[in-house]
């Protein structure tokens, strides 16, 4: 089949089985996956560097690799600074035009774009002759050219001046170990793949090819042996001893290629036409049979891509487990983003899915069964039970109710109590008067422990917004709103319950109530602490002072005051009476512990009518006698304004004021106990139970409307073009992860690469250009480098 007889279409070309079919598609792949990713990583390919002596065909070798005519070649030493090739994939343009290969070196204005491959050439000779003279100068002074083509591998190829022993020209004496050390300084980097070029027509066993590439390479892990110039051997002499790896073995062995001529170059040849004069060379050559593995610039391309394949087998793990971290996390980072919806029907479907997660977030959290419950600190509800127990009870266990009471300021309600009168008893009402200032005072905390409450409420509402939220700042703010104002109107109720639970116990002082201390216990519990204070003293004090006519009336005075024996029924018992006559006569001959009570009782009505008389009586005498006597006006003294009880107290003042205090701590005790109970109980169903139960209907009714869910729902722009942003990432990330799934790694994908001579026709692409049809398309030039017909 001649050349002529298949046209260069895609769909011919991509029948045969061109070079690198295996490798690039994997290597364009995982390019675009970075490219796509926005990352500047990417693969990161060996650079391939090519060594050997003086004119040993190495420029020759680097071209047919990469198909094109640009580099410098003849049988004078042409390459005296090293070029970096970079070889760059563009895409392809989309009109299929064939101005989408250019060169750009990196020392003319940047972007300057060379698209004739001859002015690449002659750029690069001038640009050697810029920094090394005309005169065969070396330099380590790289140049650097970028070759951009959509048919390309992303890859660096080094063309290294040759290897030369005697100096020429402006070269100086150390001329060897000078460019020894910059064939060196390449080649030892480990990403750095070898081509050790040694012409056929010279002694491999004194290749310095050969020698430097050992150096840097010891194992010969990135070392293959390219033996050129196989077309001009001594007649008689072949090098397939050399190719078989037994003059000196090479791990990755060695492949004979033919590049052009001298005269060829001259002739202007081309790289496809010498590809298929090679092919013919080896063919008609009895002593190559059997070594098409390597044999020919394909089967160098080959090898080469079996080394590449390794490398990005190896780099795949590494890979792999990038671009799933990078998944999860942006998954993660999506999933934070929230759900949105396009249609109103989804849209009101996702509000209603907001307001009822946020309440039942509420409710848990209030229940304790919330799933992200802390176990460092108390959350919740348990705050809630905090605050009613360990501030509010405690807090009111604490107070003493005849704390701010002074004895004077008792003994002062007990004097205002009676009025004008003297007490005949330890009246009702400054007992009543105090408990009631007492009990007021337990409003204040009441109320107080509401608004903690609230607050708690609060702050779990803003506990319970899920990080979606976060995403419609404008719901956020409003559903704040709803349930601020919500749990305002849930206070307010609790806090006129609590006042109503103050002023039931304000209103009414049953002292009738079980747990009362009642009168009769006061008095017996109050004459107990009198006479136990009195018993230290046995020395009776001046005050303690019989008075005759105090005792005697004492027993009738304790009977008087029998009203606090009573027992809650309001039945007198005797046991009061009893109790307090008992303690009298309990008390030694002579003491006057009674005495308090006992004036009371002196000033019985006659009693008192009596002396009021013998007073009158005598006060009348007096004056009388005093007219008759002429004897001067007596003034009183005028009364202060602000009258104080007397500071002195009698002990019956003193007994007086213990019972009204036993009492007063007695009913205190009780409300406080109610009020322990009670406050706790007007928050929790007028407050925390009534939102929890209410919360999802107020939303409903508040916020789930129609015309509200667009706005609610609205996206500030930032987190729009994120969440958009995001989204794409994790489209290209679970794309590239299924891409790195299929990748075709096997070897045997790898080893239907290159041609075989003898097989079927072949129409090889040439070397390192890709295989994707639509970089094809643009190859139907005459370069030379389209295909190759046998
Ligand atoms: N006949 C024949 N000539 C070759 C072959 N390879 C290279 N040549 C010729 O050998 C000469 C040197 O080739 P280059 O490719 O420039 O060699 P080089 O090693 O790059 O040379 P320097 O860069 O100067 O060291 C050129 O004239 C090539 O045409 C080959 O396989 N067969």
């Amino acid at each position: 089949m001649s050349v002529d007889d298949v046209p260069p279409t895609p769909a011919n070309v991509s029948a045969a089985v061109p070079l690198g079919s295996s490798v690039i598609p994997i290597i364009n792949k995982l390019q675009d996956i970075f490219a796509q990713l926005g990352s500047q990583s990417t693969i990161a390919l060996p650079q391939v560097a090519v060594v050997g002596s003086q004119s040993s065909g190495k420029s020759s070798v680097l071209e047919a690799l990469v198909g094109r005519d640009f580099l410098p070649r003849g049988n004078d030493i042409c390459t005296r600074r090293p070029l970096v090739l970079q070889l760059v994939q563009t895409k392809p343009r989309s009109d299929g035009g064939s101005d989408d290969e250019w060169g750009e070196f990196l020392h003319l204005p940047s972007g300057k774009r060379i698209y004739d491959f001859s002015e690449i050439r002659r750029e690069i000779e001038a640009e050697t002759n810029r920094l090394s003279g005309e005169n065969k100068g070396v330099s380590d002074n790289p140049i650097r050219l970028k070759i951009c083509s959509p048919n390309v591998l992303d890859i660096s190829l080094v063309d290294l001046p040759g290897i030369t022993k005697v100096p020429v020209g402006d070269q100086p004496s150390d001329i060897e170990a000078r460019i020894r050390t910059m064939i060196l300084s390449y080649i030892k980097k480990p990403n750095c793949l070898i081509l050790a070029v040694t012409p056929a027509n010279s002694d491999l066993t004194n290749s310095d090819a050969l020698q430097i590439a050992g150096n840097a390479d010891p194992d010969g892990n990135r070392t293959i042996g390219v033996i050129t110039k196989l077309d001009i051997m001594d007649r008689g002499t072949d090098a397939r001893k050399h190719l078989l790896g037994k003059t000196i073995p090479l791990r990755l062995g060695y492949v004979g290629v033919v590049n052009r001529s001298q005269e060829d170059i001259l002739m202007n040849r081309s790289i496809k036409d010498a590809l298929i004069a090679e092919e013919k060379f080896f063919l008609s050559r009895p002593a190559y049979s059997g070594l098409s593995d390597r044999l020919g610039v394909p089967q160098l391309a080959k090898k080469l891509n079996q080394v590449l394949v390794q490398h990005i087998k190896a780099l795949l793990p590494n890979l792999k487990s990038r671009i799933s971290n990078a998944l999860f996390a942006t998954a993660k980072e999506y999933e934070s983003y929230g759900e949105i919806k396009e249609s109103r029907a989804g849209q009101g479907a996702l509000l209603l899915n907001f307001l009822t997660k946020y309440c039942e977030a509420y409710s848990s959290t209030l229940e304790g069964n919330s799933k992200e419950m802390s176990t460092s600190e108390l959350s919740g509800g348990a705050r809630i039970h905090y605050i009613f127990q360990s501030v509010f009870v405690k807090s009111l266990e604490e107070v003493d109710p005849c704390e701010d009471l002074t004895n004077d300021d008792i003994r002062t309600a007990i004097q205002n109590a009676t009025g004008p009168r003297s007490a005949l008893f330890v009246p009702d009402v400054p007992f009543e008067v105090l408990v009631r200032r007492q009990i007021s005072r337990l409003l204040d905390p009441s109320l107080q422990c509401a608004r903690f409450i609230f607050d708690e409420l609060i702050r779990i509402s803003h506990q319970c917004m899920m990080s979606e939220l976060q995403h419609f700042p404008v719901l956020q703010k409003r559903m704040d709103e709803v349930v601020g104002n919500f749990l305002w109107e849930g206070l307010e109720p609790s806090q006129a319950m609590i006042r109503d639970i103050i002023e039931m116990e304000m209103d009414y002082i049953n002292t009738s109530h079980p747990n009362f201390i009642g009168g009769t216990k006061a008095v017996e519990v109050a004459m107990q602490q009198v006479k136990s204070s009195r018993i230290p003293h046995p020395v009776a004090r001046p005050k303690d002072t019989v008075e005759p006519e105090k005792t005697a009336s004492s027993a009738s005075q304790v009977k008087s005051r029998s009203f606090l024996g009573r027992q809650p029924n309001g039945i007198v018992t005797d046991q009061g009476v009893q109790a307090a006559a008992d303690a009298e006569k309990s008390a030694p001959a002579g003491n006057t512990s009674w005495s308090g009570f006992s004036s009371i009782f002196r000033g019985s009505e006659s009693g008192q009518a009596a002396s009021k008389n013998n007073l009158l009586n005598k006060q009348f005498g007096e004056a009388a006698q005093d007219e008759y006597q002429n004897l001067s006006t007596i003034y009183l003294k005028e009364p202060p304004s602000v009258l104080r009880s007397s500071e002195n107290h009698s002990e019956q003042e003193t007994v007086e004021i213990k019972i009204t205090k036993l009492l007063l701590k007695s009913y205190y005790d009780i409300v406080r106990k109610n009020i322990e109970d009670l406050v706790p109980k007007a928050i929790m169903h007028f407050l925390v139970n009534y939102s929890k139960r209410e919360l999802h209907n107020v939303f409903i009714e508040k916020l789930y409307r129609e015309n509200l869910i667009e706005e609610l729902l609205k996206e500030p722009d930032e987190i729009a073009i994120k969440r958009k942003r995001t989204q794409e990432t994790l489209r290209i990330l679970q794309q590239a992860n299924r891409t790195l799934e299929e990748l075709p790694l096997e070897a045997e994908s790898v080893e239907k690469g290159g041609y075989r001579i003898g097989s079927e026709p072949k129409h090889e692409e040439s070397t390192m250009y890709t295989a994707s049809p639509s970089a094809r398309r643009s190859r139907t030039d005459s370069n030379g480098y389209g295909r190759l017909h046998m």
